[in-house]
């Protein structure tokens, strides 16, 4: 069963590069930049736990046309959620009828979109609650801890035990709508990540930033609550006691939640990722689907509609931000 990872980079290399290292057919499809780098050095896939595991670069195969996504069974979508419409409307070309696609992306509607155009075949939402560092020369390495979330479908059974043997067992629900709110909820801290310029653990080390996302995340969980989503219990927290863990000062903080803190020290949110390398960021489909989620409601959700602004201005120019100054921004 040939599984196809499609644009293929962090989250793509390392779930394909798991399948590969566990004896699964896959097949990379993405940029030139990343099949240099694989061919130079092949992947190496390690983790928080210290697994080390290699493929060699003659055992990658790393493609760049999206005709190689013609042979799929699987295809696991692992696009930015800005890149996920011309993701959809290429595999629309090539994809046989029946192929499984699954979205492993943030935010709650790239599966939708990849449905509305992949009419012919199986579309599932998934939801990869880990992060991934690139570090460069092939090595990706998994920084915190979580299973794959995905929508539970008959059509994934051939697929299960290659999972399991990668090191990512698949969780299967029948809703995943409160699973992608629920990551939601924890990406909210993206921007915020970004806009700091520290690494994730640094940051929420600093009372001040945890307070500008016990904010975002108030502002959302009330907007749910009015919608009638009850987001998923995603870490031993539930998501609605987030905000009130978050404002603590930072000695009971590390007394009660500090297992939040065990994040390798290097680990940053892809959307410093992508300020870094000057892309669009997500934060139109994180913290700008909550600005739409208040319109639905005839509400406004200031604190979220800021920090998209904010991201908006570090697309074209960058400054690092203190957590007081940035909380005083989100509180003006
Ligand atoms: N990184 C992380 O730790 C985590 C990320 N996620 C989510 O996973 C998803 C993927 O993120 P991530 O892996 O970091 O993203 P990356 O940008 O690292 O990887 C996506 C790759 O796909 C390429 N690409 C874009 N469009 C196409 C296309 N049409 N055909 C082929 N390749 C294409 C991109 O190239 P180019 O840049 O040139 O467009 C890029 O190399 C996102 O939704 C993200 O939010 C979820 C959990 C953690
Ligand atoms: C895992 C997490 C929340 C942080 O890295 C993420 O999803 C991201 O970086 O986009």
């Amino acid at each position: 069963m040939a599984i196809v990872v499609y644009g293929a980079g962090g989250i793509g290399c390392y779930v394909g590069g798991r399948l590969a290292a566990g004896g699964a057919a896959v097949v990379f499809v993405g940029r030139q930049r990343v099949a240099d780098e694989l061919g130079a050095h092949g992947l190496r896939l390690t983790d928080y736990l210290g697994a080390d595991l290699r493929v060699a670069a003659e055992d990658v195969r790393y493609e760049t046309s999206p005709a190689a996504a013609a042979e799929a069974d699987l295809v696991l979508v692992t696009v930015k959620s800005a890149a996920t419409e011309s993701a959809a409307a290429e595999l629309a070309e090539v994809l046989k009828p029946g192929a499984i696609v699954v979205s492993f992306q943030n935010g709650v509607r790239n599966g939708e979109l990849l449905r509305e155009r992949l009419k012919d075949q199986v579309v599932l939402t998934g939801m990869v609650p880990f992060n991934v560092l690139n570090r460069g020369g092939g090595v990706f390495h998994q920084g915190t801890e979580g299973a794959l979330d995905v929508q539970r479908h008959p059509g994934l059974a051939p697929y299960v035990d290659a999972f399991a043997r990668a090191g990512l067992p698949l969780k299967q629900h029948d809703d995943i709508l409160p699973v992608q709110w629920a990551k939601l909820l924890l990406n909210l801290n993206n921007p915020i990540n970004a806009l700091s310029d520290l690494p994730l653990r640094d940051e929420l080390s600093q009372r001040a930033f945890r307070r500008c996302l016990a904010a975002a995340q108030a502002e959302t969980l009330a907007l749910l609550d009015a919608k009638g989503i009850k987001p998923a219990q995603l870490l031993p927290i539930p998501m609605n006691r987030f905000p009130m863990i978050l404002r603590l000062p930072d000695f009971l903080f590390r007394r009660l939640a500090g297992k939040m803190l065990a994040i390798d020290p290097l680990a940053r949110t892809s959307m410093w990722e992508d300020l870094e390398a000057d892309r669009r960021t997500e934060v139109d489909y994180l913290n700008g689907e909550v600005v739409r989620l208040a319109e639905s409601l005839g509400r406004t959700a200031p604190v979220n509609s800021k920090l998209t602004q904010l991201i908006h201005e570090a697309e074209s120019t960058r400054r690092s931000w203190s957590g007081p100054d940035l909380l005083r921004e989100l509180q003006r």
